[in-house]
């Protein structure tokens, strides 16, 4: 069987901008002139991280605010693409990402339904056979044909979750999934998530938690601004 995921000598570089403070005068000028006070700087999020994922193996990323983790769940998720370097994937990939990616906060709960699992390459008759169970596990009836733009960012975090999950991917991305809900959600959430693992789906959990990930995961990376420090087994040079 082919890995879940190859990601291969992959980095990600950032313009930054830095706009040193100006005054009221100057800002004004500025709309006539060029603005030559922004300052651009190069900024490596990562940095030739390399690692393969085996089809049905779940791996943690771990690593300090700002070391990389959603760059590189973002990339193999295609929404973002590589600097340098290349991502496969071997199997339908459903990113639980940010709150609101993938969604269109005008339309109603139950169209975001169909918009989403779109983006993750399912066909609408597919959708259909399954909307039922998705709203019945994002606990929404009540709200699914209101605009997203009135949920909460609780109520947003339930609807990307039910549909990731009730499309049954080969490959779940969770990025810090689990910050946002009430614990009886939460917990639902990673019962279900538990339930899939046992069905030989794959995972990529970014977690602070050491338990969660001690919990789910088989594997994990440590990123530290942008380098891959660290790939282990959980058990060994854990603790
Ligand atoms: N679109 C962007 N433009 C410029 N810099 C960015 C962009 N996205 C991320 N960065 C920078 O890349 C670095 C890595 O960010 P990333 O969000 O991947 O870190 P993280 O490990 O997920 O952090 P956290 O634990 O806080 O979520 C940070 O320094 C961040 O400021």
């Amino acid at each position: 069987m082919p890995p879940a995921i190859i990601v291969e000598h992959v980095s990600k570089e950032f313009i930054l901008r830095h706009n040193r403070a100006m005054g009221l005068k100057t800002r004004f000028l500025g709309l006539f002139h060029k603005n030559k006070r922004e300052k651009r700087e190069h900024f490596l999020a990562l940095d030739d991280v390399s690692f393969t994922l085996e089809q049905g193996e779940a791996l943690g990323l771990l690593g300090h605010n700002g070391s990389g983790k959603s760059t590189l769940l973002q990339i193999i998720a295609g929404i973002l693409q590589p600097s340098k370097g290349r991502v496969i994937a071997n199997g339908r990939v459903a990113p639980l990402i940010q709150l609101g990616v993938g969604f269109n906060p005008e339309l109603t709960g139950y169209e975001n339904i169909f918009l989403n699992a779109s983006l993750y390459g399912f066909l609408n008759k597919e959708v259909k056979k399954r909307v039922k169970s998705i709203i019945e596990f994002s606990e929404l009836e009540h709200f699914i044909d209101t605009p997203l733009k009135n949920y909460s960012s609780g109520m947003q975090m339930r609807l990307g979750f039910a549909v990731a999950v009730n499309l049954q991917p080969d490959i779940l991305l969770a990025d810090e999934i689990l910050a946002v809900g009430d614990q009886a959600f939460q917990d639902k959430c990673l019962d279900k998530i538990a339930e899939m693992r046992k069905n030989g789906m794959s995972l990529i959990l970014v977690s602070h938690s050491q338990e969660q990930v001690s919990k789910f995961c088989d594997h994990f990376i440590r990123l530290e601004r942008g380098v891959m420090l660290e790939n282990g087994s959980i058990g060994e040079a854990w603790e």
